[in-house]
């Protein structure tokens, strides 16, 4: 394992049966998610990001199953990992704020005592102990920890809740935070202070960050590194800058171009033609290639593989391979 990663993920394919049929939501991933560094990964709704990160946590919902494929943490590979070893390493090692997570606290119960529940279901630790940690990190969130500990969730703000979550998931010093669109459904300015706070967390705690999101130019703002998925398949990743500075992928070009916050003229967006794809009855060929504009008869028969494209760049794209790919 390259020293400088936190986490490597190889050839990860996860599998869901359904009646219908059995759709594969991440298909022969490999990314890794270096330490110290902030890690994006976009794409549609559908794509296979939430699949993918719980994976990380291994806890791939049923009746979801990992086909194959290895995640490697501090050279361990969590897919193997007992019970009991896992038990330990999520919320201790890595922790995740789901999507949509505010809901998820419990509406009867104060703040306060959801987080003393949250530490003592992983670990011994005296009550005033927790309480003390609880408070520091309300405070390093920009909370009033007397006001938050003592509330019920209904009586916090959509913001409030969030940067709650914030805290709650560095309740026991997790080396990687998993944020699944940590600022979808909170308007602009909220969403502004939120990556705001997220950032000073990641750069004072030193904490390692992977953030989920459908929108690349909201991420694009935080993040060292993106990796875009398509289809359940990471089709383009770089560092932030080279990605949109030299495109390799057309599917990215088009998160791009869609992006409204992006462009001062919004009659300059355009959304990508076409929909996602259904799971169930992928097209042959490139998955992407009957919504992508440059499409050529070898895009619509032979699967694209990731190559290299540049120092730390990969992308799965026929058109990389003659040269031709968008300048
Ligand atoms: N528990 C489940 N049962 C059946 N199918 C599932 C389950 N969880 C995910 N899937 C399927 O796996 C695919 C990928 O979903 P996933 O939630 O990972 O995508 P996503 O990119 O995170 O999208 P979103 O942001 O909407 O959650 C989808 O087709 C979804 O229907």
């Amino acid at each position: 394992m390259n020293e400088n990663n936190l986490i490597e993920i190889r050839d990860l394919s996860i599998e869901f049966k359904l009646h219908s049929g059995t759709i594969r939501a991440v298909d022969q991933v490999s990314l890794d998610i270096p330490k110290g560094k902030v890690t994006a990964l976009v794409g549609e709704s559908g794509s296979g990001k939430s699949t993918l990160a719980s994976a990380i946590l291994n806890i791939v919902s049923s009746p979801g199953i990992i086909k194959n494929g290895s995640i490697l943490f501090n050279g361990e590979d969590i897919v193997q990992y007992s019970a009991n070893r896992l038990r330990q390493y999520c919320w201790t090692d890595v922790s995740m704020v789901f999507q949509a997570a505010q809901n998820a606290l419990n509406p009867v119960m104060r703040i306060g005592d959801q987080m003393i529940e949250t530490v003592l279901a992983h670990k011994k630790m005296r009550k005033e102990e927790i309480i003390k940690k609880a408070s520091q990190l309300l405070d390093y969130v920009r909370l009033e920890p007397s006001r938050v500990l003592k509330a019920y969730p209904h009586e916090l703000s959509g913001g409030m809740k969030q940067r709650v979550m914030i805290a709650f998931s560095l309740l026991l010093d997790p080396k990687l935070v998993i944020l699944d669109e940590p600022t979808t459904a909170l308007d602009v300015i909220t969403q502004d202070y939120i990556f705001d706070i997220l950032l000073k967390v990641h750069k004072e705690m030193n904490i390692t960050m992977l953030l989920l999101s459908h929108d690349i130019s909201v991420v694009a703002k935080v993040a060292d590194r993106i990796g875009v998925m398509y289809a359940g398949k990471i089709v383009e990743t770089g560092e932030t800058f080279e990605m949109f500075e030299n495109t390799k992928h057309p599917y990215t070009a088009g998160l791009i171009q869609a992006a409204p916050s992006l462009l001062d003229d919004v009659s300059k967006n355009k959304s990508i033609r076409g929909s996602s794809p259904n799971l169930l009855n992928l097209p042959p060929g490139c998955a992407f290639h009957p919504r992508c504009e440059f499409a050529t008869d070898r895009c619509k028969q032979e699967q694209p593989r990731g190559i290299s494209v540049g120092k730390g760049r990969i992308a799965a794209c026929h058109l990389n391979e003659k040269g031709e790919m968008l300048a």
